[in-house]
């Protein structure tokens, strides 16, 4: 395999200012799945995917997924499936990848020091814009894997079955039923033999990493309306119950400064922390430094790693996003906003039934809601929920991954869990029956869903590598599993 290796390493090398190009050309197209107006730019996004893997000779297919569940309007952007090489060759294994081509919403006026939606690549190779490792560049390095396999004429050594999904940063509206079917026994993703998601990110900046576990998330939203329209403050304050200071009380509730989640009943779903499990924490390679570093500030809830990462990946956690219909435009504007909504979501895990958060999160905010004794109106819903995932790394799967760090970047992969959340990651589990590793490409000073997202283009270039050698090593790893 050494050989073939090297000729492949060469060619992603020489190729690399097409692929730094090729990621340009998908940033620039503002996929954002939460906004409604930008459905066209996402479905664009789709089909300039497919056209990339096409005209690499791969079978693609834009299968819809119907309307949007609560905006019946909106037409779902298609899941854009794929197999290369376009004929199975029956004697190689079959890996199942997918990828997100959607992203989060960015505005230059966020705070941005680039255009969103322009690749911006600095003097130490910082290559900023939305979507370069959150995961426009990850699901590039499969087509990059593919070219340079081609272009080095080395011989593409299993069946690679795409997923690529355009509404993951909103939920995975519509995909599942959709995987399911296709594991099905004659459909699409049947033969698959493992599967692999990159869509995460190292622990710190220089040692790569395998994830074995993710978060789950509920994501919810609290309505509370009351006047018939927007009013003056200074004629109306005073006289009327304010849905906005109803909101603020019900959000402040909900959480408390040092993380706690005040929901009663919430703690008691989580599964026990092991004297066992307490020894794995302690020899992951990560500091307090490498959080300071990704959050760009000191502000850390604990003092220790250990007690970090499991805030990270162990607990859950409460966060609160926005509210919409609020004033929030620089400026003093005197509004009493007549219907507000909070938006707030809470990062699940093992064994935490999304249906028994429901519960509880419905009767805590109507108690307290009830408490405050206000005439306005509460609706509280769930926007989505996707559950937590959390698999055994020994498996063949992650071997093959392991070898393939070790081959690329020379080190030993550190085995971890995610905070973030992959929602089809546990459909793909359950519906192939097969095991799943997520293989991440980019860094933890990536910043993905914050301002001045960036993919390094060190990480993008030997992440291409590493993505092609792991399908290598998967070839040839003995599987009885
Ligand atoms: C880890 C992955 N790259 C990611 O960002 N996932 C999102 C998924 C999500 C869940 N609700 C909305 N989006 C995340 O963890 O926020
Ligand atoms: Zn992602
Ligand atoms: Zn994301």
């Amino acid at each position: 395999m050494a050989p073939q290796l090297d000729a492949y390493f060469k060619s992603v090398d020489d190729l690399s200012s097409n692929f730094v190009e090729r990621l340009s050309q998908a940033v620039a197209i503002p996929s954002i799945s939460a906004e409604d107006e930008r459905r066209p730019d996402v479905v664009k996004m789709g089909h300039f995917l497919k056209k990339q893997l096409e005209d690499l000779g791969a079978h693609m297919e834009a299968r819809e997924l119907g309307q949007q569940p609560h905006k019946e309007h909106l037409t779902l952007p298609p899941a854009i499936i794929g197999r290369y090489p376009a004929k199975k060759d029956e004697s190689k294994r079959t890996v199942l990848v997918y990828g997100h081509y959607d992203v989060q919403p960015a505005n230059l006026s966020d705070g941005w020091n680039t255009e969103p939606f322009k690749l911006t690549v600095d003097e130490q190779g910082r290559m900023y814009g939305r979507g370069s490792t959150d995961d426009k560049g990850p699901v590039l390095g499969w087509v990059n894997a593919i070219e340079a396999h081609q272009k080095a004429g080395v011989e593409f050594p299993v069946n690679l079955l795409m997923c690529f999904e355009g509404m993951e940063e909103y939920g995975s509206e519509g995909l599942d039923d959709f995987i399911i079917q296709e594991c099905k026994p004659g459909k699409f993703f049947e033969d698959a033999d493992v599967c692999c998601i990159s869509d995460n990110y190292w622990l710190g900046t220089k040692k790569p990493c395998l994830t074995y576990g993710l978060r789950g998330c509920s994501y919810y939203s609290i309505e509370i309306s009351g006047p018939g329209q927007d009013l003056h403050s200074g004629v109306y304050g005073g006289t009327a119950h304010e849905p906005m200071t109803d909101l603020v009380r019900v959000m402040a509730s909900l959480v408390d400064e040092e993380g706690n989640i005040l929901i009663p009943g919430i703690k008691e779903l989580v599964a026990p922390v092991t004297e066992e499990e307490k020894e794995v924490y302690k020899n992951i390679d990560f500091t307090m430094d490498n959080l300071y570093e990704s959050l760009g500030s000191k502000t850390g809830l604990f003092e220790s790693k250990e007690r970090t990462l499991m805030g990270r990946w162990r607990f859950p956690s409460l966060s609160l996003h926005g509210v919409e219909g609020a004033f929030s435009a620089p400026g003093a504007k005197t509004v009493i906003p007549a219907k507000v909504t909070g938006k707030f979501s809470i990062r699940t895990v093992p064994n935490m039934e999304p249906a028994d958060v429901d519960e509880l999160v419905f009767k805590y905010v109507n108690d307290v809601f009830a408490k405050l004794k206000t005439k306005n109106k509460l609706n509280v819903s769930l926007q989505h929920a996707g559950k937590w995932w959390v698999a055994s790394p020994n498996h063949p799967n992650f071997t093959a991954a392991a070898k393939a760090v070790e081959r690329v970047w020379g080190v030993k992969p550190d085995l971890t869990r995610e905070g973030g959340s992959i929602p089809v990651t546990l459909t793909f589990e359950q519906a192939t029956g097969k095991n799943v590793l997520l293989l991440p490409m980019g860094s933890s000073t990536d910043a993905a869903h914050s301002i001045n997202e960036k993919l390094d283009k060190r990480n993008y270039i030997e992440g291409t590598k590493l993505l092609g050698s792991y399908l290598h090593y998967i070839a040839e790893e003995p599987m009885d599993q």
